[in-house]
């Protein structure tokens, strides 16, 4: 039996309006994901994803339900577990070098830096170790972000639209570029999007949240192997059938 990286135990969480009413957003949410699975979340917009990704990451406490990882309960960020979020988290006033040494402790400073250029160089910004993040265009900027998380190698990574803010093009190439190091260097995966396709290409399993306050909705399985055509009627009958859930009518199916 596979064992449970996370297991997410009916959690609540609300907050209070300015009127002292209560927000209601997370109502009762249990999942769990395998070790080394990827899970994408998907639904619709304001319904709590990110409010639930913070909850199982550490950074936010939910009023009720626990969360467990690893059989621990989790309380607490770590370094274990790595979000990317769609804001960015590099440090403006550090070099690509500089950002992903970072978060090593316990290297020597010649090893940190060798393993910050070959992190750098698996997420392709070799050449681009000594720029500053405002020298980098968008996509080498979630390039770095990706390569910082990974040079820590969390067992875990947390993932709330990390590729939004990139085009078309870009955001394709960054996820072959997931894919590729995914295939190298297993990571549990947890990822929020707004994009049913990126789901289909990506997960192994794919959660529908309701609107809020939510829960899950509905939850698909993504059975293609790797490399996934996502013109295939299967993956098309898939994303039409996720679109149903968000309550969307597609055409052209
Ligand atoms: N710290 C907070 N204090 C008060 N309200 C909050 C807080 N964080 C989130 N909310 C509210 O909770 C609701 C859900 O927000 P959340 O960002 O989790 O949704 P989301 O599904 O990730 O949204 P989007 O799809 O737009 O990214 C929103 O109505 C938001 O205003």
């Amino acid at each position: 039996m596979q064992s449970s990286k996370i297991e997410v135990r009916n959690i609540r969480k609300g907050f209070a309006k300015d009127d002292g009413t209560a927000l209601n957003v997370v109502d009762g949410v249990s999942f769990s994901v395998r070790d080394g699975e990827f899970v994408a979340i998907v639904g619709p917009s304001g319904c709590g994803k990110s409010t639930l990704m913070n909850i199982i990451s550490g950074f936010v406490q939910p009023d009720q339900g626990a969360v467990i990882i690893d059989g621990q309960p989790r309380n607490k960020p770590n370094a274990k577990g790595i979000l990317i979020s769609q804001h960015g988290s590099v440090f403006p006033w550090l070099t690509v070098r500089e950002n992903l040494m970072f978060g090593l402790n316990g290297h020597a400073p010649a090893n940190k830096a060798e393993l910050a250029d070959h992190y750098a160089a698996i997420v392709g910004l070799t050449g681009f170790e000594k720029a500053y993040p405002h020298e980098l265009s968008g996509g080498m900027l979630k390039r770095a972000e990706l390569a910082r998380a990974l040079v820590v190698k969390p067992e875990v990574l947390y993932m709330d639209e990390p590729f939004s803010a990139l085009d078309a093009l870009m955001s394709l190439r960054m996820r072959n570029e997931l894919l590729r190091i995914l295939a190298k260097e297993r990571h549990t995966v947890m990822l929020i999007t707004h994009d049913v396709e990126e789901a289909i290409h990506l997960a192994d399993r794919i959660m529908v949240l309701s609107p809020r306050p939510t829960r899950i909705q509905a939850t698909f399985d993504v059975p293609f192997a790797h490399p996934r055509r996502l013109s295939s009627p299967e993956a098309q009958e898939l994303r039409v059938a996720i679109l149903r859930e968000l309550g969307v009518d597609s055409y052209g199916d």
